[in-house]
């Protein structure tokens, strides 16, 4: 269906991609700011981490370019089911890579990680974070699925993304807006994610994804898609998903419709 395509932004590399998908997060925090005062994103872990600090700590070209941190909400697309100073933790990661590095004078976000006294119990580590995302989102409202501003992902060399793994009966989830997983095929086996409902209503979804090593699951993503959790997104967010990659995760891939930046 033309328009209804995700857009995808191909660069020769990291540095290259940085600035616009800084431009691309600037938008959507100043479309959520007039919104509604605040800025809600959710986070994956893996290479993303870094590639969001070499694009929002860079200096702003104006000042709509502006990163206005005291008002962002970081929440964890996915999460392991680790201690929050653990080497797997996504949350050690965004702090390492970002939260730290953030100057003073730009405010601090305000950041939701997991509440690490569920640690041993995945459903309630779920069910607790999702009752964050209900007080946060919902205030007292009935709300059927959360709308992030922005959801910031990368896709596994398998095309799974958040913790959502191909063939995975967790794909199915209707319900929870937050779940556990105990056998993630890719370690750590415990963790929570983010269901794919939450993910495809969020108001803008994007994808990083960089190197030769994702050749051939883009082209499986943007080819027959297979039913890989990011070609679902895809299929179910349309051109409110970005893809943002460098040229080598991209040789030969088929896309209907690419963006120029
Ligand atoms: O917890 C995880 O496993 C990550 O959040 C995961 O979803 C990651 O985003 C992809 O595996 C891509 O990883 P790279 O960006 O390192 O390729």
């Amino acid at each position: 269906m033309p328009g209804k395509q995700p857009n995808l932004f191909a660069f020769s590399d990291v540095n290259a991609l940085a600035p616009a998908l800084r431009s691309h997060i600037v938008t959507s925090q100043n479309a959520g700011l007039l919104r509604h005062d605040v800025f809600k994103v959710a986070v994956s872990g893996g290479s993303l981490p870094k590639t969001l600090a070499q694009a929002l700590l860079a200096e702003p070209r104006s000042e709509e370019d502006v990163i206005k941190f005291d008002k962002w909400e970081i929440f964890f697309a996915d999460e392991r089911a680790v201690p929050l100073d653990h080497e797997d933790s996504n949350y050690a990661l965004i702090k390492k890579e970002l939260l730290d590095k953030i100057p003073a004078s730009l405010g601090q976000p305000k950041v939701y990680p997991i509440n690490v006294e569920y640690l041993n119990d995945t459903q309630e580590l779920a069910d607790q974070y999702e009752k964050q995302l209900v007080e946060s989102f919902a205030k007292g409202d009935s709300v059927r699925l959360p709308i992030f501003d922005l959801l910031l992902l990368g896709s596994g060399p398998d095309g799974h993304t958040c913790s959502l793994f191909p063939g995975h009966p967790l794909l199915r989830e209707t319900d929870a807006w937050v779940a556990p997983i105990e056998d993630s095929p890719k370690p750590p086996p415990k963790r929570i994610t983010l269901t794919l409902p939450v993910v495809t209503h969020a108001v803008r979804i994007v994808f990083v994804a960089t190197g030769a090593g994702k050749k051939e699951i883009m082209k499986e993503i943007f080819g027959a898609g297979n039913g890989l959790p990011c070609a679902l997104v895809n299929e179910a967010a349309g051109d409110r998903v970005s893809w943002f990659t460098d040229n080598a995760a991209v040789e030969g891939v088929q896309f209907p419709r690419r963006g120029f930046l």
